[in-house]
């Protein structure tokens, strides 16, 4: 019997003018079945916090762990929506730095990972900086690399920019690795492309 089925039957045993249908006070019959739709409340909270528990313990078991050494509490990675691709980088400055026009400068973003064999981090820029001139021209973080993150920004905006301490500037995907092996030819097998690159198929 599921939980509304219950609560049904309960309100059953009293007629529509709430007498007990078996001859019980109108107090008594009252109180028993509040109090027995208190205790199926409670099932039903704890059923559902035990499904709750379940869905994440199952949905854990999906997810890749990678572990993380923060070198800044104020560094942690940051993803806004949990299905965003990239964990943003902040930069690990206590203090300001200017970029001026064309500069370029390296940035640690105040955290290591140990990102698993198979995958890298990728590290792009974030669409705000970007349009706004403010560059990285992206980065490779190995699996097996220990050392802190860093960012590399470019300035194209051509003013100034001032990089605020613990700003995100950079976002930082995990990215799988297919497994390659190299084998070497003494010519490649040929395709409708060929040789033409850096512009041949024209502008539209
Ligand atoms: O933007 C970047 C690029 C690289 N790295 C770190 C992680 C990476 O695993 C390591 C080496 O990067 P990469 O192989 O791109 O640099 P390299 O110039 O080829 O140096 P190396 O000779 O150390 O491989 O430096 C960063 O933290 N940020």
């Amino acid at each position: 019997m599921n939980y509304r089925d219950q609560i049904n039957a309960l309100l059953d045993q009293q007629d529509a003018k709430g007498q007990s249908k078996y001859g019980h006070p109108l107090e008594q019959s009252t109180a028993a079945i509040t109090e027995r739709l208190y205790h199926l409340a409670e099932e039903l909270v704890d059923g559902l916090r035990y499904t709750l528990w379940v869905i994440d313990k199952l949905e854990r078991r999906l997810k890749m762990q990678v572990q993380v050494k923060l070198l800044n509490p104020n560094c942690r990675p940051y993803r806004k929506y949990i299905h965003d691709a990239g964990f943003d980088l902040r930069a690990n400055i206590p203090a300001p730095i200017k970029l001026p026009p064309d500069g370029r400068v390296k940035i640690g973003a105040g955290v290591c990972m140990a990102i698993p064999p198979g995958y890298y981090g990728d590290i792009r820029g974030r669409s705000s900086l970007n349009v706004a001139g403010i560059l990285c021209p992206g980065g490779t973080v190995d699996a097996g690399y220990t050392g802190e993150i860093c960012v590399v920004l470019v300035n194209l905006s051509g003013e100034p920019y001032t990089v605020q301490p613990y700003e995100r500037i950079a976002q930082l995907t995990i990215t799988p690795i297919p497994e390659v092996e190299l084998v070497e030819v003494d010519e490649l097998a040929g395709s409708e492309r060929g040789n033409q690159g850096f512009g041949s198929t024209g502008r539209v």
